[in-house]
């Protein structure tokens, strides 16, 4: 059960709901199967012309039983749900606040379709925990014991069919239906995640699927999914039911045991037979209230299962928040050392990069370069704690990147993405991301930089850029890293759209505002690179030469080889 800590934790919380809802809950049972009782108990004496005020007594407490219920019943739904939803809103705080600032690095083990709806789907699923697992179980033994206790006093023997009944319609049936329904709940999980993959991935392909024309094809395959899901479900009511079905068949079963066992016992003069009818009615009513208990199971395995999840999801290694207590300082530009490094995908057999050694002294400039997919990229998302590694470390100044928090080392990097994401707003909001604290003449100066000065700062920017060409983006994301103070650059290629022209002019201007600083730059031209500290060559997720320009190129290996495919290249155009 410790996977359902939090939600425990959670729940003492709120421990003043939870206490009324169980004591309403006992009231409302209570008063209901006394409701039942005292109206069998009233028919009979009825039929025995008892005198007036007894009868008026009589219907007097049907009466208020009624009302009893009727109140009790609102009470217990208004307390057990406000404790529910309560419990919720903190479940939803405390997972939120815990798993936001590993937000990238748990993109790496999940789609994010997956991860949204176990993380929305889990916490809804939890709500039952405390409505149907925890609390029914305490009120439904409580009327039962009360309920024995009554009967015990008129017979011993049908109190016992009552602990017999209760047995069975409470533990051995809901028990047997478990074990069937396992598989069943397991496959509803596995398709509903499929679903929700297959639903993420048609929203944000959207677009590209229409050009392309094959919405039809997609839209077939998230049907398909919806209606697995469905079947399944389906396949899940169906046992769900059959328990209850079996079990109010079990309760009517009982009622006539009761009422056989009774109308023997009255026969035989052990029992009066005013008390009959009551002794029936108890049984239909009390065992009405087991009736729920068939989804008890299902309800703690569905509830341990969401907990589980959503813990796991918290307790990867990669996740230990008790490490990461150290802040790294942007005042100085980073000494970098990656050791022993394997970076590998859930689900990809292969890393992505393996035995990765690289140092980036302070102050350095490094270039790191190589055919698509050698893992350039992969190496900048390690540094900025994007992606965690399978083996090996990194360190920044001396210190592993598990013991920093992301936020101190995200300050101290300034970084341009491959693509980089531009928020509706305008040019001024989309700049000052960085750092609210710029003059609009630096501001401005940072535009001219990257020859965007036609842009005014109020200038509209639409969602995602898309109001802006690929190099409009690239240079207001360039503008945008050369208003950070961080000492450290990591640049992956952020010029890959530009002329010549417009990235000479950016370089210049970056190598000048940095010259001090540490400066790791992704690049698929080999051009300009002469005055690079040093140049890491990768291939097939491995570094396979290490240099300064000049020392690459008199090791005649695959870095020459590029060059001069580069330059063949050129030459033809
Ligand atoms: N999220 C991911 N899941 C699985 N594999 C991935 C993921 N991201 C990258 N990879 C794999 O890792 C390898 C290295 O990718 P990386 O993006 O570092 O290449 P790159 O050298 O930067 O390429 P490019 O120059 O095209 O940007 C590739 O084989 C890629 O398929």
């Amino acid at each position: 059960m410790k996977e359902l800590s939090t939600v425990t934790k959670a729940m003492i919380h709120e421990k003043k709901d939870v206490f009324l809802s169980i004591i309403a809950g006992f009231i409302t049972g209570t008063a209901g199967v006394g409701l039942f009782a005292a109206s069998g108990y009233l028919i009979s004496q009825a039929a025995l012309e008892p005198p007036l005020y007894a009868l008026i007594i009589l219907t007097s407490t049907v009466k208020l039983l009624g009302l009893v219920r009727a109140l009790s019943r609102y009470a217990e739904r208004y307390y057990s749900h406000r404790a529910t939803f309560s419990i919720l809103r903190r479940l939803r705080v405390t997972f939120y606040e815990k798993l936001e600032p590993f937000a990238p690095a748990i993109f790496q083990e999940y789609q994010s379709g997956d991860l949204l709806a176990r993380i929305v789907g889990d916490v809804e699923r939890l709500q039952n925990y405390f409505l149907r697992v925890f609390y029914p179980p305490i009120v439904l033994i409580m009327v039962f014991l009360m309920t024995i206790l009554f009967v015990m006093y008129f017979s011993v023997l049908i109190a016992f069919v009552f602990v017999l009944g209760f047995l069975l319609t409470t533990f051995v049936i809901p028990a047997w239906f478990t074990v069937r329904q396992k598989q069943i709940q397991n496959n509803v999980g596995e398709k509903r995640a499929t679903l929700s993959t297959n639903a993420t991935e048609f929203l944000y392909g959207f677009r590209d699927l229409k050009v392309y024309q094959q919405m039809d094809g997609k839209a077939k395959e998230l049907l398909g999914a919806s209606s697995d899901l469905i079947q399944e479900q389906k396949e899940e009511g169906r046992y769900l039911i059959g328990n209850q079905a079996v079990n109010t068949f079990l309760a009517l079963a009982i009622s006539v045991l009761v009422l056989g066992i009774g109308a023997y016992l009255v026969s035989e003069r052990h029992m009066d037979g005013v008390f009959l009818a009551m002794l029936v009615m108890l049984a239909i009513t009390v065992f009405e209230e087991a009736v729920p208990m068939a989804s008890f199971p299902s309800h703690l395995r569905e509830s341990k299962r969401a907990a589980g999840r959503l813990s796991h999801t918290l307790q990867s290694d990669s996740f230990n928040i008790e490490q990461r207590q150290f802040e790294l300082s942007r005042e100085k530009p980073l000494h970098i050392d990656v050791n022993n490094v394997d970076v590998q995908f859930q689900n990809e057999h292969r890393p992505a990069i393996k035995d990765v050694n690289v140092t980036i002294p302070t102050g350095s400039k490094t270039a790191i370069v190589g055919a698509s997919g050698s893992g350039k990229s992969i190496l900048m998302a390690l540094l900025l704690k994007l992606v965690s590694a399978r083996q090996g470390d990194v360190l920044l100044n001396g210190r592993s990147v598990n013991e920093l928090t992301e936020e101190s080392i995200w300050e101290a990097i300034n970084v341009v993405m491959q693509e980089n994401h531009f928020f509706y707003g305008s040019v001024q909001d989309n700049l000052l991301l960085t750092n609210q604290a710029h003059t609009m003449s630096s501001i401005r100066s940072a535009l001219q930089k990257v020859n965007l000065d036609h842009l005014a700062l109020d200038d509209h920017i639409y969602e995602r850029g898309e109001n802006l060409s690929d190099g409009e983006k690239q240079r207001l994301a360039m503008a945008r890293v050369l208003l950070k103070d961080g000492r450290t650059w990591v640049l992956d290629e952020p010029t890959s759209s530009l002329d010549a022209v417009t990235e000479k002019k950016i370089f210049a201007h970056l190598w000048q505002q940095a010259k001090d600083d540490t400066i790791i730059l992704i690049t698929h031209r080999l051009t300009g690179l002469e005055n690079m500290d040093q140049i890491i060559v990768m291939d097939e997720g491995n570094v396979i030469e290490k240099g300064t320009y000049e020392q690459l190129m008199a090791m005649k290996g695959h870095f020459y080889d590029m060059k001069q495919l580069e330059r063949q290249v050129l030459s033809v155009l």
